[in-house]
């Protein structure tokens, strides 16, 4: 990448001294702009690469030209902190390094180690529902015939990858207690799945992600070993926060909320997520969380990276799983407080259960604990599989001799169970 705004000599020696220092052979060199010190005619020994603008020009050079590695040689006012964050963006989609003078960014490994199709469900951010997607999209793959297993993994995941057999299991309160007093986080998405969805998971564990969703460590590679042996025919992978599974997929699918601040979805390296990705599903596209016109300019935006990418927006309603019906229920969960009452409402109205109490602090146990002391008499819990749900919940329950019923988030919108058969389709196709 190279600017008229650096004296041309200095370009050139800047070149021969990266190729040295890196071992490099320049393939090509993006012209970005600049005239301050352009010299019309000037040799740079390089094809040289035009665009409209800085961004379009290093996506051209990339499109025309094999690259291991871009190497950035120009500087503001040519190109600022946004456009940087786009032609990393760009450069990591590709499979190339990024590197500028005091920094390098590289694609995230994504090793190719499942045997069967796969999918991938990642995300832009913690609780924009990925989990909640990939138990949708494993019930839905389940009724086709699909025969599908999930590897999650998550920040509380086990040691060792961990199978359960959620299809042959009851994985209810009495199983996750077990879980927990065996030291488990037994409101994994691992347990999660397996509990509400019925289908074979394997739990991992992940610590830390980097810019581009690569873990730190983690256990996955070794849980898609596992889901390799399963008697499954696809294999769904969930990510955790902005994290991805460090494996290659035959399709991805990015859950963002339509919440989210955009410059996270489309800026930063949200770009190289919608780059990488076969669909966008806009969560919590509606009111309060986010109006008719936050959904579309959020959706100019992501169109302004993806013109070619099918977005569904979508709305998540509860579901419990078990008959609720004629229930008085304390509702408690991890929705923000300004959905609550509509949620409970639905409930209601759905499931014919009575939600004398809700409570949306189940990841804050000192919140949790004052609103389970404030609420009125119950006949039951009714709870996510999340955070406090086994340890604080199921415990209290099972002490109180009242039943734990568990709720899962079903994603609702135009078209979607088509977009998500139709990547099925494709990756086993
Ligand atoms: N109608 C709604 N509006 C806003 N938020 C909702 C609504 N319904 C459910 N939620 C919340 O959306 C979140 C979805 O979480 P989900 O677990 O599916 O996401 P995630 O990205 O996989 O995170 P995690 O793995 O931590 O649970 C939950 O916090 C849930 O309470
Ligand atoms: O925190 C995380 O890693 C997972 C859940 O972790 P577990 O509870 O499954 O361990 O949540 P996400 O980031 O996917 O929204």
């Amino acid at each position: 990448m190279i600017d008229g705004e650096h004296y041309p000599p200095v370009v050139l020696d800047a070149m021969r001294s990266v190729e040295g220092s890196m071992g490099a052979v320049g393939v090509a060199a993006a012209f970005l702009g600049g005239t301050e010190k352009l010299k019309e005619g000037t040799d740079y020994g390089l094809p040289l690469v035009h665009g409209d603008d800085p961004v379009s020009a290093v996506a051209r050079a990339l499109s025309e030209h094999a690259v291991d590695v871009v190497v950035d040689l120009s500087d503001e006012p040519v190109i600022g902190y946004r456009e940087r964050m786009r032609i990393a963006s760009l450069s990591l989609a590709e499979g190339a390094r990024y590197v500028g003078s005091d920094f390098e960014l590289r694609p995230p490994k994504l090793r190719d180690v499942s045997t069967k199709p796969s999918l991938a469900v990642v995300g832009t951010g913690k609780r924009v529902g990925k989990t909640a997607v990939s138990g949708y999209l494993a019930r839905l793959l389940a009724r086709e015939g699909f025969d599908p297993g999930v590897v999650s993994m998550g920040r509380g995941g086990p040691p060792r990858p961990e199978v359960i057999e959620g299809h042959k299991l009851e994985v209810g309160s009495a199983y996750l207690l077990e879980a927990l007093e065996r030291g488990a986080h037994a409101a994994s998405d691992y347990y999660e799945t397996a509990a509400l969805s019925r289908v074979t998971t394997v739990g991992c564990r992940r610590c830390g992600g980097g810019l581009a969703g690569e873990p730190f460590v983690s256990n996955v590679l070794e849980g898609a070993g596992i889901a390799n042996d399963l008697r499954t025919g696809v294999t769904l992978f969930d990510g955790s926060g902005a994290a991805m599974p460090p494996v290659r997929v035959d399709a991805r699918i990015l859950v963002a909320g339509a919440h989210q601040d955009p410059e996270y979805v489309a800026g930063y390296l949200g770009a190289y997520r919608l780059m990488i990705s076969d669909l966008l599903l806009l969560t919590m596209s509606e009111e309060p969380m986010a109006g008719e016109e936050k959904v579309r300019d959020l959706i100019e935006r992501v169109r302004e990276i993806r013109p070619d990418l099918p977005v569904v927006p979508t709305v998540f309603r509860p579901r419990p799983v078990g008959d609720v019906s004629g229930l008085r229920l304390a509702y408690v969960s991890t929705a923000p407080e300004s959905v609550l009452n509509k949620l409970a409402r639905h409930l209601e109205t759905r499931y014919g259960c009575e939600v004398a109490a809700a409570s949306g602090n189940l990841s804050d146990r000192r919140r949790l604990a004052a609103d389970l002391d404030g609420m009125p008499p119950v006949d039951a819990y009714l709870t996510e599989i999340k955070a406090a749900a086994i340890d604080v919940i199921t415990r209290r329950g099972a002490e109180e001799g009242r039943p734990v019923l568990y709720c899962d988030n079903d994603p609702v919108g135009e078209g979607l169970d088509g977009e998500l058969l139709r990547l099925a389709r494709g990756a086993v196709g």
